[in-house]
């Protein structure tokens, strides 16, 4: 029968089916991070338990860590605590550990790829819901609660209810200034963070097969923002290639008996999915975010909704985010004054990402009443930042480069956006507060951001750049 890609990797570790009930499912790799995983190792002390398969866990904190003067002890106590306490957990439980410092240390969902841990057909968790991230490589990948990742500690498996399935086309080729992260806040604005609830999303068609790695990692990041458990990409040469000598990938023999299988990991002719949604490429332009959840975007050059074009089911929510982001309906987005931008986190904050920013702001100069946050995801993309010259880029145009970790994304350090200033980040959510109680966030591209960065104010970046290129991510 012919099956989907989902299909297959499932099927490929589906342990026993439980009848009427989950599936027992092989966990290939699980990722940890300071945040989700005490209570996990808590409970495997109190019932005595070891970690069945210490080697298939990496763990690394970066939800609570500094992005200043790293190599200090971290101030804040309760910062401070978490990242010991991941320290003591790994060292007890014998989990490799890139702590803080380590130069491997960074984001979780950056650091797994670009080391080679995260490979095509493989089943992957964390605790953490952007573990969809890791489904770019064509992977099951998912982020899961606290008690499920004290079981994959135990057992290196996990039980779960097998989820629908659900293909989105997108074809044709992007527009100028056009990425990756307006393709998904398109798609969330279309389908709503409601839309995918239930499915596993797999992402295809000529616009996808033509994105880097990287920006699938941005797209499949944000797939959990529509509500889905996940979402895949088919791995083909821009995967290998990524891939292809990267640490803890397969090497020599290993290496050519993998890529056979990886080609196999395909949905078949005729395969048949729940549901599937088909966009245009063409119809795609830079996206902002205007309210307080991923789905309230617009095309830069349009305007918020007025309240009559909003379902009356969703008209409270929707009075209540204008009231919070201080916007009025049918506000034109273009010309918005922003007071902060954020260029980081899973979603963005990688090594293209900051090539993409430099090379949009070189020459330029950031607006002064600007605050920007230009976050690495991890330690390697610092690293390969400063060799490219990139740091050089940003001082001349008035910018600084933190030290790597989730950051403002969710503002758990001391990168908080205050209370009523509005920011124009690359992040993935701009729910209430989700910056810092009371701040504002406008989710966008890196080079929407970029391109507030330099005006001030929310500027569409097609008018500021000659490239009729797509941007990346
Ligand atoms: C802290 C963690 C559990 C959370 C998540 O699951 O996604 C965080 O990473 C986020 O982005 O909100
Ligand atoms: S960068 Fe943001 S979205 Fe990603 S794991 Fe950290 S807090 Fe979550």
């Amino acid at each position: 029968m012919a099956k989907t890609l989902f299909d297959k990797i499932w099927d490929a570790h589906a342990v026993t089916d439980i009848e009427g009930g989950p599936t027992q499912l092989y966990i290939d790799r699980q990722f940890a991070h300071e945040v989700t995983s005490p209570q996990a190792f808590n409970g495997l002390r109190e019932r005595g338990l070891e970690v069945l398969r210490p080697s298939k866990t990496t763990a690394t904190p970066d939800h609570n860590i500094p992005t200043w003067d790293q190599d200090k002890p971290i101030a804040d106590p309760i910062s401070k605590f978490q990242v010991e306490t991941l320290t003591k957990n790994c060292n007890e439980f014998g989990i490799t550990l890139y702590g803080l410092g380590n130069n491997k240390n960074g984001i979780v969902h950056v650091v797994g790829p670009e080391n080679g841990y995260t490979l095509p057909g493989m089943t992957i968790v964390c605790g953490d819901s952007h573990t969809s991230t890791h489904g770019a490589f064509g992977t099951i990948a998912f982020g899961i609660g606290t008690s499920e990742v004290e079981m994959v500690l135990a057992s290196q498996c996990i039980l779960q209810p097998r989820p629908k399935t659900m293909l989105i086309n997108i074809d044709g080729e992007l527009g100028k200034a056009v990425s990756a992260k307006d393709i998904i806040l398109y798609v969330i604005s279309q389908l709503s963070t409601g839309g995918g609830t239930g499915h596993f999303v797999e992402f295809a068609g000529s616009a996808i097969t033509a994105l880097s790695m990287e920006a699938r990692m941005t797209l499949c990041n944000m797939s959990i923002e529509m509500g889905a458990r996940g979402g895949l990409i088919a791995p083909d040469q821009t995967t290998f290639d990524y891939i292809e000598g990267r640490e803890f990938a397969p090497k020599g023999d290993d290496w050519d008996k993998a890529i056979a299988y990886w080609k196999t990991l395909k949905t078949d002719d005729g395969a048949k999915f729940d549901k599937v949604f088909n966009f245009n490429a063409k119809d795609i332009e830079p996206m902002i975010t205007y309210g307080t959840n991923p789905g309230m975007g617009v095309g830069i050059s349009g305007s918020i909704p007025t309240l009559d074009e909003i379902d009356k089911a969703s008209q409270a929510t929707f009075k209540q985010s204008m009231d919070y982001m201080g916007f009025q309906p049918g506000d034109k987005m273009i010309g918005k004054k922003i007071d902060y931008v954020f260029v980081g986190s899973c979603t963005n904050g990688r090594i293209e990402d900051l090539r993409t920013f430099c090379d949009f702001i070189k020459g330029k100069k950031k607006a002064d009443h600007v605050t920007a946050w230009i976050v690495p995801g991890s330690r390697q993309v610092e690293k390969q930042a400063r060799e490219e010259g990139l740091i050089k880029i940003m001082t001349d145009a008035g910018f600084v480069m933190r030290q790597p970790g989730c950051s403002a994304c969710l503002a758990m350090n001391d990168d908080k956006i205050p209370a009523g200033k509005y920011s124009v980040s690359t992040s993935n959510r701009n729910f209430e507060g989700r910056q810092g109680p009371g701040a504002r966030t406008l989710l966008a591209s890196v080079l929407t951001a970029a391109a507030a960065a330099i005006t001030g104010e929310v500027t569409d970046p097609r008018t500021m750049t000659e490239s009729p290129e797509p941007a990346l991510v």
